[in-house]
């Protein structure tokens, strides 16, 4: 009589979870030597075979551009051989980093002589769904091998072709570099009931980390049963302050807005003091039609637009909450410092804000009060990002607060336990 094992009747995603498993116990105790040199064969291999991963790139370019896509989105989809060298150079930065498994966050001896120790762990099983930008699927899989969890992507069906060519790549790599393949897995099937069966794998994927937009959000925490780390949509702000330097407070608002207006971290609104509107929203208004902005304008924004060559429309309550992604900004003047953050604590997203002031207690103010994931001071909204942050990439930008909160990086791909050592302690 032949015994079927409980794999063999799980689905094709449930399969895949199954193995992973099995690849995170092999990881978990990996010294981290192995693991950055698995890292490095990935980098190096990316390099050798940038063709491949070019040429399955240029198919799913070639179907967006069908679909009718944005270029904005195309932009994010496309990967060029210099891009690669980028990744893979990101690779290469994660090898760099310290390895947080194994590090004691916490230690003491207790009085009864019992030696106790915290000591970082990794999750597991990390599965992660996200948009269609290729490089995600590596940096996800270098992180996740660094901080000894398997990994299981769901990236964008229209990016199917790059990252299948990707994984392929990142798995020959690992597996010739003696760690288990199965530690890095593309999900099969293309279909959103992929991404059903991954948020049913309780007990097979120890957490899933949902990358997009607010529908993939509420989504997958609305219905997960896998434990879930939020990531969010970027409504993004750029408060310019009475005491601002002007010709900074321009260099930032283009930045944050028009750098790659397409990611997250990008500026959606602009709110300026009405003590500088007079002099500094027509420079922003010339600043923004030199980078190609339409401006959502409120009627004080409105005012200053007659003689102006950029192309300004007016706003409608819909705006403040609009996250853009493309060359265009909601703008408003505010009576005060406070009325920018009532703005910001009622319609954004909690990603990133930033003001520009040369007054220490205007910004002391305004990073107390503002209640998202980086406040930035006299910088651009666009550092929200792990490379940014020294964190060599980063596999989502969390915008709620539990477990972790802004760029995940190593450390936030770890849990703890403790190491209780005594010396043959009974508890009385
Ligand atoms: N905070 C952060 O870390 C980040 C935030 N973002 C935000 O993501 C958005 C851009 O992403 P976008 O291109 O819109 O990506 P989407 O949200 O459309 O898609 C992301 C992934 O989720 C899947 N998906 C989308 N909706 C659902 C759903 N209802 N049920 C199941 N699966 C779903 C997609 O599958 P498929 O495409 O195959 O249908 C894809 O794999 C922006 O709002 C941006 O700010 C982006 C990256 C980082
Ligand atoms: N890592 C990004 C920021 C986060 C991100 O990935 O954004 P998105 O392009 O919306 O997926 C960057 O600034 O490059």
């Amino acid at each position: 009589m032949t015994t079927l094992s409980p794999y063999d009747s799980m689905s094709p995603v449930a399969q895949a979870a199954y193995r992973a498993k099995s690849a995170a116990a092999d990881l978990a105790p990996l010294p981290r030597a192995e693991k950055d040199d698995a890292l490095l064969a990935i980098a190096d291999a990316l390099e050798v075979r940038t063709s491949e991963i070019v040429e399955a790139n240029a198919k799913d370019i070639a179907k967006a551009r069908e679909n009718g896509t944005s270029e904005a989105i195309v932009d994010r989809l496309t990967l060029t051989p210099e891009r690669v060298r980028a990744i893979a150079s990101d690779v290469r930065d994660v090898v760099a980093l310290p390895d947080p498994v194994g590090e004691i966050v916490r230690g003491s001896t207790l009085p009864n002589g019992i030696d106790l120790r915290q000591v970082r762990v990794p999750l597991g099983v990390v599965g992660i769904i996200y948009e269609a930008r290729p490089n995600v699927t590596v940096d996800a899989a270098a992180l996740c091998l660094k901080s000894g969890n398997a990994v299981l992507l769901r990236g964008s069906a229209s990016a199917y072709e790059s990252n299948t060519a990707l994984v392929r790549v990142i798995r020959d790599a690992v597996g010739g570099a003696g760690l288990p393949a199965d530690a890095v897995q593309l999900v099969p099937g293309e279909s959103r009931e992929s991404v059903r069966e991954l948020m049913r794998a309780r007990g097979l994927v120890d957490v899933l980390i949902p990358r997009g937009g607010a529908s993939l959000i509420q989504t997958v925490v609305a219905e997960s049963t896998v434990p879930v780390i939020e990531t969010g949509t970027g409504n993004c702000h750029v408060y310019v302050d009475a005491a601002a330097d002007l010709d900074m407070a321009i260099d930032i608002l283009i930045n944050s807005k028009a750098q790659r207006p397409s990611v997250c971290n990008a500026a959606e609104t602009l709110l300026v003091h009405q003590d500088i509107a007079a002099e500094f929203v027509p420079r922003a208004l010339d600043a923004l039609a030199e980078a190609g902005v339409t401006v959502h304008a409120d009627p004080r924004v409105l005012a200053y637009a007659k003689d102006s060559k950029a192309t300004v429309v007016e706003a409608t309550p819909e705006d403040w909450d609009t996250e853009y992604l493309s060359y265009d900004i909601a703008a408003a003047v505010v009576d005060s410092l406070d009325r920018a953050v009532e703005h910001i604590r009622l319609w954004s997203s909690g990603h990133t804000e930033a003001i520009v002031t040369s007054s220490q207690q205007a910004a002391r103010r305004f990073t107390k009060l503002v209640d998202s994931t980086t406040v930035a001071v006299n910088a651009s909204t666009r550092f929200t990002d792990g490379g940014q942050f020294g964190f060599g990439a980063e596999i989502g930008i969390s915008t709620q607060k539990l477990h972790a909160r802004g760029p995940m990086g190593l450390p936030e791909l770890t849990s703890t336990k403790y190491i209780v050592t005594g010396d043959g302690h009974i508890r009385r």
